[in-house]
């Protein structure tokens, strides 16, 4: 799976070119919540394929539907989006589901099947996706191994420490080799070891080519880390460090 040749040669990282379009382009875009709750204002962002940001900010300052607007789960009230050459404002049904196969998601609390073991929360995503079981085989063990978990591939997700779980959501949304992994803090239920650990896995990811995109309000780990940081605050987006 990811380490295999094959696989980082489709999500190689390629020296800046003018004509390649960016992996996320977000032009004006606002987000009111139906309640009248402004979530964003007028943000400007583009990302690039290959990049590794971090989008931090207190808490309600936009960060969780910054993510929603990218893997479709939440429509702009205004303005454009374009993910991995995608209209998100534009996809529904079948299409929007294809296309979110595409884009690796990883939640603060793991969401993990309690009732399957690692190696079956991690394989359910390639069966869904119609995959066939030498092929599941092939990429289910190198990803475990990346996330250091093959020794607890027959576990249930209540015997696992919140980092393991952390790690198997890790896996789970790589498994299938998406170009676009986006990280809705990641870090949050963790401690700081635990915490770098993530990290380490998300950058060695971005380092095989995909595009990581981090929410997190843990400015420790910002600082320790040279990638490009915006900065939500009350729906607006601030540059911080590029
Ligand atoms: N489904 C919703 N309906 C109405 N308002 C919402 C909804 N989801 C979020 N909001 C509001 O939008 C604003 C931004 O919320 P969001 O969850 O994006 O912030 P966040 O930065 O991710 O916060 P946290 O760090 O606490 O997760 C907040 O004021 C929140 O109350």
């Amino acid at each position: 799976m990811v380490y295999t040749p094959d696989a980082a040669a489709q999500n190689e990282p390629s020296e800046p070119q003018p004509s390649v379009p960016p992996m996320v382009a977000l032009s004006n875009i606002s987000k009111t919540y139906r309640n009248g709750s402004k979530a964003l204002v007028n943000i400007n962002l583009e990302v690039k394929r290959g990049d590794f940001l971090f989008v931090t900010g207190p808490s309600g300052s936009g960060k969780s539907t910054l993510l929603k607007l990218l893997y479709g789960q939440e429509r702009p009230s205004e303005g454009a989006i374009v993910v991995n050459d995608h209209d998100m404002t534009k996809v529904r049904g079948n299409r929007l589901a294809k296309l979110r196969r595409r884009i690796g998601v990883v939640f603060q609390d793991y969401k993990l099947i309690p009732r399957r073991t690692v190696a079956e929360n991690v394989e359910f995503v390639l069966w869904a996706q119609g995959f066939t079981r030498k092929e599941i085989n092939r990429r289910l063990w190198p990803t475990l191994k990346m996330v250091g978990l093959q020794h607890k591939a027959r576990c249930f997700p209540d015997e696992l420490s919140g980092g393991e779980q952390q790690r198997v959501s890790i896996a789970r949304a790589v498994v299938s080799t998406p170009p676009l992994l986006l990280a809705d803090e990641p870090t949050g239920n963790l401690d700081s070891d635990n915490s770098m650990q993530v990290i380490r896995i998300l950058k060695k990811l971005n380092s095989i080519g995909i595009t990581v995109i981090v929410t997190t309000h843990n400015e420790q780990l910002v600082r320790m880390s040279n990638h490009p940081v915006v900065q939500l605050y009350n729906g607006y987006l601030h540059q911080v460090r590029r």
